[in-house]
């Protein structure tokens, strides 16, 4: 199963995690997140990363150019949308970006929004569930109702995120079984500062999975 600890910030915590188990990394290029890195500052957290770990970038409602500058310069392997792209917007930056692993976040609050997940297959690799939460866009340590997932098998991979934590985390996967798992807050100490003992606890309890 694939793993991603998103909202890193610190270059020296980027080889520890990915050591620690990570399959991939999340960069927040998000202005208004208390996790936001600079193009300079994810240059300096990928450097050191070898190949087979998956760089993602992530932007909310950025442009097309943005996006892919920030990709170019910053040897991301992925990018993941975190806000209101459409499918319209996903297929014209995958003309652009060819090569590049698109990752479409939605925020679902209920089943009619799950539904909504359909409209993206076409157009992206990877599907990410995420919270609602009404002011933020991610991050928020809020949980999905994983009931609502049980039956949730798209087409396409996906990852599961929201409020997933070390304590949390068999539970959700004994319930439903994604592709991937995504977390953020409930492996930090505070916004962008990676507690690796929680990451650690994380990897170790995955182990039983
Ligand atoms: O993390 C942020 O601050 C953020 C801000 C704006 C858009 C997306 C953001 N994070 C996206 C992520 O991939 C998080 O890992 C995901 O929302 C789960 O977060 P958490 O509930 O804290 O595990």
């Amino acid at each position: 199963m694939r793993v991603k600890i998103c909202g890193i910030t610190q270059p020296q915590q980027s080889l520890a995690i990915a050591n620690l188990g990570a399959t991939a990394l999340g960069f927040i290029c998000v202005p208004t997140s208390p996790r936001y890195v600079t193009i300079e500052q994810i240059q300096a957290a990928v450097a050191p990363l070898p190949d087979h770990i998956d760089k993602i970038g992530v932007f909310a409602n950025s442009s097309i150019l943005q996006i892919s500058e920030t990709v170019q310069t910053s040897n991301l392997t992925g990018v993941q949308l975190h806000g209101d792209e459409t499918p319209e917007f996903c297929d014209q930056l995958r003309q652009i970006l060819p090569n590049i692993e698109i990752i479409k976040a939605l925020r679902v609050r209920n089943l009619q929004q799950l539904e909504t997940t359909a409209n993206y297959i076409d157009y992206v690799d990877t599907l990410l569930l995420d919270a609602y939460h009404p002011q933020q866009l991610g991050g928020t340590g809020k949980t999905l109702d994983w009931e609502m997932l049980q039956a949730y098998k798209p087409s396409r991979p996906w990852f599961l995120a929201g409020g997933l934590t070390p304590d949390n985390i068999l539970t959700a996967l004994s319930q439903i079984h994604p592709d991937g798992i995504d977390l953020s807050s409930g492996v930090e100490r505070s916004p962008g500062d990676k507690d690796l003992d929680k990451v650690e606890l994380l990897f170790a309890r995955l182990k039983s999975v």
